[in-house]
């Protein structure tokens, strides 16, 4: 019995993630938000013959009702890249948006989950945490970065490699951040031992850094991924709910360290230093972050340095998150 809203609801993403969480049995209200078509994405939506309400906000002035009484935000509202762009170049559009939506959320649903999946993902979380430091209800425990597709990206990419692997299945811890080469892979700890070369795994690794590319150049202008991210959003939200309902699951997701901070030890000797966010493989319970969860065995000498080149961009891109609220 969990009330979810998705704030971009309209949007590429939006859309059909609205409606994966439709179709979610354990939700019972589903609250959509966008400043543009969100009427009639809701009409649509909720004719679907399960037992979730859908209800329609649109606009700001409908933004505080669209997020009170909810247990989860799921956020994908804003712009997404074109041909030639980074993530980061998108920050100056979507920094503002997620403060506006973080802002709400706070004074309306201050323990809600939220989960973010606007880009710079490596920047909008810091934005959402100290917004929420701002207004005194902070919880590391329900913050969440959504870096699933990156996840779901890795158990694909490994089955093009070797068709005999099952990937919906197989599942691949995959830790830093949500761009280029913040994404580490760790390949040598996959729930299931996969046999590569050192160069399949350069090749592997790099696929996976940069699928987000893939899409964007094959949309040619019309965006980035939608369809495969609102799978993923799904599958996390889903995760979050299962989590709410008492199941223990466990998914990574970049979160403030502060969550679990005898957790993070583990993660911060393989090279995430000072940091105070980076992606982990999560243990989830009721209250959000039960645990980051260990490893579960020690990263090869490739990942360990691929770690140490995220550490240092997501370094910047987690202070200009954080500067972006806090003006310092
Ligand atoms: N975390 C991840 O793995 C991924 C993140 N993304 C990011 O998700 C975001 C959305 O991507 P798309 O759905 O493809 O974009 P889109 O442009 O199709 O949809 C965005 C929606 O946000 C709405 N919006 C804009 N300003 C808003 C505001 N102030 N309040 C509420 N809604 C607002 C728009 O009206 C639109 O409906 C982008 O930032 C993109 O980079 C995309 C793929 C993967
Ligand atoms: O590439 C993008 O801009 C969208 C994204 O985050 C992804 O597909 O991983």
């Amino acid at each position: 019995m969990v009330s979810v809203a998705v704030l971009g609801a309209a949007g590429g993403i939006g859309q059909p993630l609205s409606l994966l969480m439709k179709l979610n049995a354990n939700v019972t209200k589903l609250n959509l938000y966008d400043i543009v078509n969100v009427p009639g994405v809701a009409a649509d939506i909720s004719h679907i013959a399960t037992n979730a309400e859908v209800k329609s906000f649109l606009g700001s002035g409908e933004l505080a009702a669209a997020v009170t009484g909810i247990d989860l935000a799921i956020i994908p509202a804003g712009v997404p890249r074109k041909p030639g762009m980074t993530r980061d170049d998108l920050f100056k559009i979507n920094a503002g948006i997620v403060k506006t939506l973080v802002e709400a959320i706070a004074a309306s649903s201050p323990r809600a989950f939220i989960a973010i999946i606007s880009n710079p993902v490596n920047s909008t979380v810091p934005i959402a945490a100290e917004v929420l430091k701002a207004k005194g209800v902070f919880d590391p425990r329900r913050l969440f970065g959504v870096t699933t597709l990156d996840v779901v990206r890795a158990s694909r990419f490994v089955r093009d490699l070797r068709p005999g692997v099952d990937a919906a299945a197989l599942r691949v811890p995959v830790i830093g951040g949500h761009s280029g080469t913040t994404i580490v892979p760790l390949l040598s700890l996959a729930s299931t031992p996969i046999d590569l070369s050192e160069a399949e795994v350069k090749e592997l690794t790099h696929r996976i850094q940069f699928g987000g590319d893939e899409v964007v150049k094959a949309k040619d202008g019309a965006g980035s991924a939608t369809l495969s991210m609102a799978h993923a959003g799904a599958r996390f939200a889903d995760s979050l709910i299962r989590a709410i309902n008492g199941e223990t699951v466990v998914e990574p997701t970049f979160i403030a360290l502060a969550a679990d901070p005898e957790g993070a030890e583990e993660i911060r000797a393989l090279g995430a230093g000072e940091l105070d966010f980076f992606a982990v493989p999560v243990e989830l319970g009721p209250e959000g972050v039960k645990r980051i969860a260990p490893l579960g065995g020690q990263p090869s000498a490739f990942e360990r340095e691929a770690v140490a080149v995220a550490a240092k961009a997501l370094d910047t891109n987690i202070a200009t998150g954080a500067a972006f609220v806090t003006g310092a």
